[in-house]
């Protein structure tokens, strides 16, 4: 088996005793090197304000791992790379310590001064850590630097234009990688090779063949411990924005010429700005919002959103979202993009769902109006995979026809937000490709789009809670589909 490309770098993790890194990051780190994708050279540097030690940071990481995948004797030897530094991003003596700390472990661990700066903190702190990390000359290196900033990227487009200008101020475009999970899953990688692979689906893959798409990531999880994020946030800044419009791009985007960064990147951008914007005076007759009231979910009883945390008691913040989008180029013309996600919802999955247009006539069928029209469904997850859906005869007898489904299953289960994504995720970051990463105009065109769903939403109090714990949501959003004569597509 060819021998992968071992990147080497100082990985510094600002907010290492967080949520993200002990759930995530540590975990990704440790499956590139199982996997023999990093292997001496490398140091992490894990940055918070909390007096921790290398041996608590070591202790911390080495539970991780332990609570997400299966170690091996290699544990030990792995975690002696780690390092932690207490800091506080905003003092300025921090800095100096820090400058110092990442010069002796590239000459420890041969790093050829590669640096990764990884922020997994609260986003008002990306800013400031750019520019600091700026003015201390930290970005300067005889390798090369990267910035990888998590999510959420901005409030809204004037936010996360301010938030750009900052870190631009300090980082060039090419050495920020803002992450975006969905695109380091397996099967959003995949689209784009189901598209371009198979002449069977390109051929077809526009408005004379395909008479809907439908993108469903449904949660059965409720807002958990991040009450106070996502009650700022909610479904549409959280989802959509970023996870569901990147997959809207990568489903309806030209070939790319070449399957590099700039031409891939340029191709998704080009759907985003096809994207027809919206009537802010007609918003509801194309998006649908709604928040979870009290219900079951696996025999369960949960409470409503805003019965999960006093804070919540009277928000208006939506927990879910269904919206239909139409792309105004030549290729989508007249094609709905149906997407929905949410909370609370019937079960954890993510699906997109292609529906052909229909035979012009009925040969086979029981009655007149009997119709399955052909769906191929990618499934993200928890299953991956596809199933085209067809029709056949089952039996020698009789001549009707009946739906019938070829599946292609992966015989891996992505899980949950599963650090496989980052793992992928941070060695691309490493490697120094960055396609799976967003581009500023992906960010600022997606944001767009999604503010002015928000901005009108944001003059009007919700009828909430709107759609029981355990559903698909309120029923408004199964009428979106219904009056252009569709419906979605529990495959
Ligand atoms: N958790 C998740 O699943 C996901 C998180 N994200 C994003 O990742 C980022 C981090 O999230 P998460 O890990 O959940 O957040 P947490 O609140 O769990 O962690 C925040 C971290 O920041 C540190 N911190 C806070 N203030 C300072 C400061 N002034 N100086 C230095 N360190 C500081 C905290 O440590 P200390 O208190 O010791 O200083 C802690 O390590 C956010 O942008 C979030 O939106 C994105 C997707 C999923
Ligand atoms: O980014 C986010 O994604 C998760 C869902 O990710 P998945 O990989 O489990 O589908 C979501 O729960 C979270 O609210 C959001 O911030």
């Amino acid at each position: 088996m060819e021998q992968p490309l071992q990147p080497k770098a100082v990985i510094v993790i600002f907010g290492a005793t967080g949520d993200l890194a002990k759930r995530k990051l540590f975990p990704s780190i440790y499956r590139l090197y199982q996997h023999g994708k990093i292997s001496k050279n490398f140091a992490v540097i894990g940055l918070a304000r909390r007096e921790w030690t290398d041996e608590v940071l070591r202790e911390n990481v080495v539970e991780s791992i332990e609570e997400a995948v299966s170690p091996d004797e290699n544990l030990d030897e792995f975690v002696s790379h780690f390092y932690y530094h207490p800091f506080d991003v905003t003092e300025d003596s921090s800095y100096q310590g820090l400058k110092h700390l990442i010069k002796n472990l590239e000459g420890e661990y041969d790093t050829d001064g590669n640096r990764i700066f990884y922020l997994a903190m609260a986003p008002n702190f990306f800013g400031t850590i750019a520019n600091k990390l700026k003015a201390y000359e930290l970005e300067k290196s005889d390798g090369w630097s990267r910035l990888v900033i998590e999510k959420p990227f901005g409030h809204n487009l004037e936010s996360a234009k301010g938030l750009n200008n900052q870190i631009r101020s300090a980082f060039k475009e090419d050495q920020i990688y803002r992450i975006d999970h969905y695109l380091g899953k397996q099967m959003v990688q995949n689209i784009e090779v189901i598209r371009f692979a198979n002449g069977i689906f390109e051929h077809l893959w526009n408005n004379r063949f395909i008479s809907n798409i439908q993108i469903t990531s449904s949660e059965v999880l409720g807002v958990e411990e991040r009450a106070r994020y996502y009650d700022h946030s909610g479904a549409t800044r959280d989802m959509v924005q970023n996870h569901i419009l990147q997959m809207v791009a990568l489903l309806l985007m030209e070939p790319p010429i070449k399957l590099t960064t700039d031409e891939i990147r340029s191709e998704k951008i080009k759907v985003l700005r096809a994207l027809r914007p919206l009537d802010k005076n007609e918003i509801s007759k194309s998006f649908v919002r709604g928040q979870y009231d009290a219900g079951e979910i696996n025999g369960e009883a949960v409470p409503s959103y805003r019965e999960e945390d006093e804070e919540l008691t009277e928000s208006n913040t939506e927990t879910f979202v269904a919206g239909k989008l139409l792309i105004d180029n030549y290729r989508w013309a007249g094609v709905p993009i149906y997407i929905r996600t949410g909370k609370r919802m019937t079960e954890k999955s993510t699906k997109i769902v292609i529906e052909f247009k229909d035979i012009p006539m009925n040969l086979y069928y029981k009655k007149d109006n009997d119709r399955n029209p052909n769906l191929l469904s990618i499934n993200i997850q928890p299953n991956e995979g596809i199933t085209l859906g067809l029709n056949a005869r089952k039996s020698s007898e009789g001549s009707l026809a009946e739906p019938i489904q070829l599946a292609y299953n992966l015989n891996e289960s992505s899980g949950i937000n599963t650090p496989e994504a980052y793992e992928r995720l941070l060695y691309d970051c490493m490697i120094g490709d960055a396609t799976n990463f967003t581009h500023w105009d992906e960010v600022a065109l997606s944001w767009k789009f999604v503010d002015t769903v928000l901005d009108a939403w944001s003059k009007e109090k919700a009828d909430f809670p709107n759609y029981k714990s355990g559903s698909m949501g309120p029923k408004e959003a199964d009428e979106l589909l219904a009056k252009d004569g569709f419906h979605w597509w529990e495959v």
